[in-house]
């Protein structure tokens, strides 16, 4: 394959991984921002993590929340647990790389907020220890992921909302991740805004 054909693949390949994405996620996507709505109305908040691409989406989106999307609105109470680099070295030097989110969730999550899990894999463990200290925090969880699900699918409760991208590859599925997130976001927006489209 010629580097133009290879390039022009990745368009098509992602094309492809939207179309599938949207068919088996817009209910869970739906029901997402039901669930994000309700617990920033509340007065809870949305804490968020992932390794690598995915510490980016979760800063990200949380940008998006504190600040603004595309309408000027009242700012929403958002944290990126993956951000604090004293945090992140203090812990993972102290308590191993695998507690990082787990002790932030610990220390920050209240009953009600919501915790935005985000791995390709969903096999970090990292990712994965948060996901049950939230729990134990009685908050619910919204886990992106892609391959399956990986561990996540055993870990996750009937009331938490499990957004895999049925794809393999890690850049296809944080390119959908992205629009996920935005459309999350999109939605928040209507719902507290008026719906403008
Ligand atoms: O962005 C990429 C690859 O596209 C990488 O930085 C990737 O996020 C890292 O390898 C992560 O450690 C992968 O973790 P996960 O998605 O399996 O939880
Ligand atoms: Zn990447």
């Amino acid at each position: 394959m010629d580097m133009t054909s290879r390039m022009t693949s990745h368009f098509d390949d992602a094309v492809d991984a939207f179309r599938s994405s949207a068919r088996d996620l817009a209910p869970a996507l739906a029901a997402a921002v039901d669930l994000l709505f309700g617990a920033l109305t509340n007065n809870a908040r949305i804490l968020a993590c992932g390794n690598g691409g995915s510490a980016a989406d979760a800063q990200h989106f949380v940008a998006e929340l504190v600040g603004r999307f595309e309408r000027d609105r009242l700012p929403l109470a958002g944290i990126a647990l993956n951000t604090d680099t004293s945090i992140m070295t203090a812990v993972g030097n102290d308590y191993g790389f695998n507690a990082v989110f787990e002790r932030q969730v610990a220390a920050l999550g209240q009953p009600g907020d919501i915790l935005v899990a985000i791995t390709t894999s969903g096999n970090s463990p990292n990712v994965l220890r948060a996901i049950e200290a939230a729990h134990e925090r009685d908050m619910q969880i919204i886990a992106l992921t892609g391959k399956g699900g990986g561990q996540i699918n055993s870990l996750l409760y009937e009331t938490d909302i499990h957004l895999c991208v049925p794809h393999d590859r890690t850049m296809r599925i944080q390119e959908v991740h992205i629009l996920l997130l935005h459309a999350l976001c999109d939605g928040i927006d209507a719902l507290l805004l008026g719906d403008p489209l």
